[in-house]
């Protein structure tokens, strides 16, 4: 039984994780970086920054992530920050992290080196048991007690033992392919970028859903190479999270891809605060998928007009009509 837990982030999801785990365990310890937010959380027992008309539980308790202070009286870690800084965060507490269970919800791929996040926190904490939690979770409705299926992915069955109690709260499926539940949530992001970018220009129902498919047909195609998981394609990391994200504004990946769509922003851009996985993980899905010899034409495309390579409507056109025909053109001359 795990009875106490650290939370590394203080954000959206993990105060969800915090509020919806600490009815499960004795003590949640919630790490941020923010002084006046480790106020709020023990004093008001509130996260003003993210959801602040929600009472955290009373056995929340919230800690600056300097220092990490309690974290080792902690069965086990979970990692909540975006996947950029999960390196630098597990080496920084990788003393503490000694047999404990690491759980990570971090939805993105190192660039250049390729690494999933379990491959990081394993290198930076020397550490093999280590968890992934992925599925259609919005963490909002995480916190506010909503219905959510989650994948336990984890190479060693009894992890997803321990943790089925404490994610007892969630319907799970489970995977022993851990890197492989890791990568749906990488690619989902992806293409909910491209779902928002497809919307921005085609709004019918048969359009919308033409592009759904293909995304997925794409999406299988890469986890049918590395996936040594056959029925991934079922579970809630991949078909439920693929879905919940491509096809809901709440979405900030597929909120990004309608905004570029629309030339609401320009990119490259900075987006300080707000956290856009799929932005940061394009490029490295498309030469993780190279690697394996897997085209990814769909994925290349986002990335072209994500970086001002392309405009949405000439990738819808290559999308439907193939690239550009060389055609020998007969130059008329005037008068
Ligand atoms: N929000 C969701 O609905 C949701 C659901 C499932 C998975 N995730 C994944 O969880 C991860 C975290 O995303 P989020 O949605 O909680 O983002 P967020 O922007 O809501 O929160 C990120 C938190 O991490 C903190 N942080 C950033 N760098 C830090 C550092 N170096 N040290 C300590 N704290 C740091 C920020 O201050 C912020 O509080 C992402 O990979 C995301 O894909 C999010
Ligand atoms: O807001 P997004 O696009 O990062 O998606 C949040 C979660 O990953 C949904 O499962």
């Amino acid at each position: 039984m795990i009875s106490r837990v650290g939370i590394i982030g203080a954000g959206s999801m993990g105060t969800a994780l915090a509020q919806r785990i600490s009815s499960r365990a004795e003590e949640v310890i919630l790490y941020g970086r923010k002084q006046e937010v480790v106020n709020s959380i023990n004093d008001e027992r509130c996260n003003p920054d993210y959801f602040p008309g929600l009472l955290l539980n009373p056995n929340i308790r919230a800690r600056l992530i300097a220092g990490n202070h309690g974290l080792e009286d902690c069965q086990a870690v979970l990692i909540a920050v975006p996947s950029s800084e999960v390196r630098s965060i597990v080496h920084a507490i990788s003393h503490d992290l000694a047999n404990k269970v690491i759980i990570t919800v971090s939805k993105g791929l190192e660039y250049p080196s390729l690494k999933t996040m379990s491959e990081i926190i394993f290198e930076e904490s020397n550490n093999p048991n280590i968890v992934c939690i992925s599925g259609p979770n919005f963490a909002d409705e995480i916190a506010y007690g909503h219905i959510a299926g989650a994948t336990i992915g984890a190479a060693d069955p009894s992890l997803s033992t321990m943790l089925s109690d404490l994610f007892g709260g969630f319907i799970l499926d489970f995977s022993d392919d851990l890197r492989a539940v890791e990568l749906c949530g990488v690619l989902k992001n992806v293409y909910a970028i491209g779902a928002g970018m497809w919307d921005s220009v085609y709004g019918n129902y048969n359009e919308h859903y033409t592009f759904l498919n293909m995304c997925y047909k794409e999406m299988c195609r890469f986890l049918r190479e590395i996936s040594s998981d056959r029925e991934i394609f079922t579970k809630f990391c991949c078909f439920g999270d693929f879905n919940l994200t491509a096809n809901v504004d709440k979405s900030r990946n597929r909120t990004l891809g309608l905004m570029v769509g629309k030339n609401i922003i320009k990119t490259p851009y900075l987006e300080p605060g707000v956290t856009f996985e799929g932005s940061k993980s394009v490029e490295g899905i498309i030469e993780l998928g190279a690697r394996h010899g897997i085209d990814m034409p769909i994925a290349t495309l986002i990335s072209d007009v994500l970086n001002g390579r392309s405009s949405i409507r000439n990738t819808v056109e290559t999308l439907i009509r193939g690239p550009p025909r060389r055609t020998s053109r007969r130059v008329v001359r005037a008068g």
